[in-house]
């Protein structure tokens, strides 16, 4: 992993955090730097810590050590001075307001706020404005929530698991509202677990295990260190344990006839397959989800095992 040098001011500036909940230690040294502009997506798999590092960029729990700045600021007086807004899961709207009345009721607590109109518009708002919030879908409501953020002109928006729940068309709409707005420069932060979310919207995947960041840089990037593939094979009556005894794969299910195997390894594993089982039309394809496996995954931390078939 690639840390990035300092080049000025960031929106976010994670040095050396740890939180302990009891014996848990879910976030355990932590170094996390987003620049201004830069959309970010945080992978983990459950119980890395994205939550919790959430918390504590929002100033909602404190670090046990090390330091947490967002905009150069403790984060409770960055969320005071409106530099940090979050969409946050669930809850914090009123069902009998309209969408409309909601933004502007917002809006009005804020001493400057962005046009209601324009976030209206921006978070695709203005055909529903009409609509009680309690008749909105989970979708919408979670556009309505998108737009209330956007109001303080924030500087940093973090997105807790944003489209959790919402079905494809859903997922499409906000992630289309969140385009919109990318071009005004803020640092978007999101976690979530759809790796084809992190790797269509994100600049940048940063990957959590352990609480602490196990990968950092652009989607392609990270496939790449992870050197993860998912391997399709043509084989009725596989042997599924033999295969997933192999060192370099992560995972072998059969789906019918085929079978799907991700692997740090593909090209030693393809070799063994063609060349010592019945297997056959063997496809090979990098995906994010195979490198994202392979990095959080049990043994991630052993290397690839040299091919013996590559040995003099
Ligand atoms: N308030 C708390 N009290 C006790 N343990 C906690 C608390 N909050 C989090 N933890 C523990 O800390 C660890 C990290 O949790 P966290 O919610 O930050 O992970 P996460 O990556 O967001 O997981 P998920 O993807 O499941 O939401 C977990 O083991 C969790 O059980």
């Amino acid at each position: 992993m690639t840390q990035r040098q300092p080049t000025g001011p960031a929106v976010i500036e994670l040095v050396g955090v740890r939180k302990q909940f009891g014996e848990v230690t879910a976030v355990n040294g932590l170094n996390l730097r987003v620049e201004a502009g830069e959309v970010v997506a945080f992978l983990g798999p459950n119980g890395a810590g994205k939550s919790t590092t959430i918390d504590l960029l929002l100033g909602l729990a404190r670090p046990d050590s090390g330091t947490v700045r967002v905009c150069g600021r403790p984060p409770a007086d960055a969320v005071r001075h409106g530099l940090v807004a979050a969409v946050l899961q669930s809850g914090g709207l009123l069902r009998d307001f309209t969408v409309a009345e909601t933004v502007r009721y917002v809006a009005s607590v804020y001493p400057t706020a962005r046009p209601v109109d324009q976030v209206m518009e921006v978070a695709g708002l203005t055909p529903i404005a009409g609509r009680r919030v309690g008749k909105c879908s989970g979708g919408e409501q979670q556009r309505l929530r998108f737009a209330l953020a956007l109001l303080p002109e924030p500087q940093l928006l973090v997105l807790d698991e944003p489209t959790a729940g919402m079905d494809v068309e859903a997922r499409q709409d906000f992630w289309t509202a969140v385009r919109r707005d990318a071009e005004r420069g803020r640092a978007v932060l999101f976690a979530t677990h759809y790796l084809d979310e992190a790797d269509a919207h994100a600049d940048r995947i940063v990957v959590v295990r352990e609480g602490v960041v196990v990968a950092d840089g652009p989607a392609a990037k990270i496939k790449n260190l992870a050197t993860g593939r998912r391997i399709r094979v043509l084989w009725p009556e596989a042997e599924l344990a033999a295969v997933r005894a192999l060192p370099g794969v992560d995972s072998a299910e059969a789906y019918g006839d085929s079978v799907l195997l991700h692997t740090r390894d593909s090209d030693r594993i393809a070799r063994h397959l063609l060349n010592h089982t019945l297997a056959r039309d063997l496809e090979i394809t990098a995906t994010l989800e195979s490198a994202f496996m392979a990095l959080t995954g049990r043994d991630s931390a052993r290397p690839p095992e040299p091919d013996p078939e590559e040995r003099g």
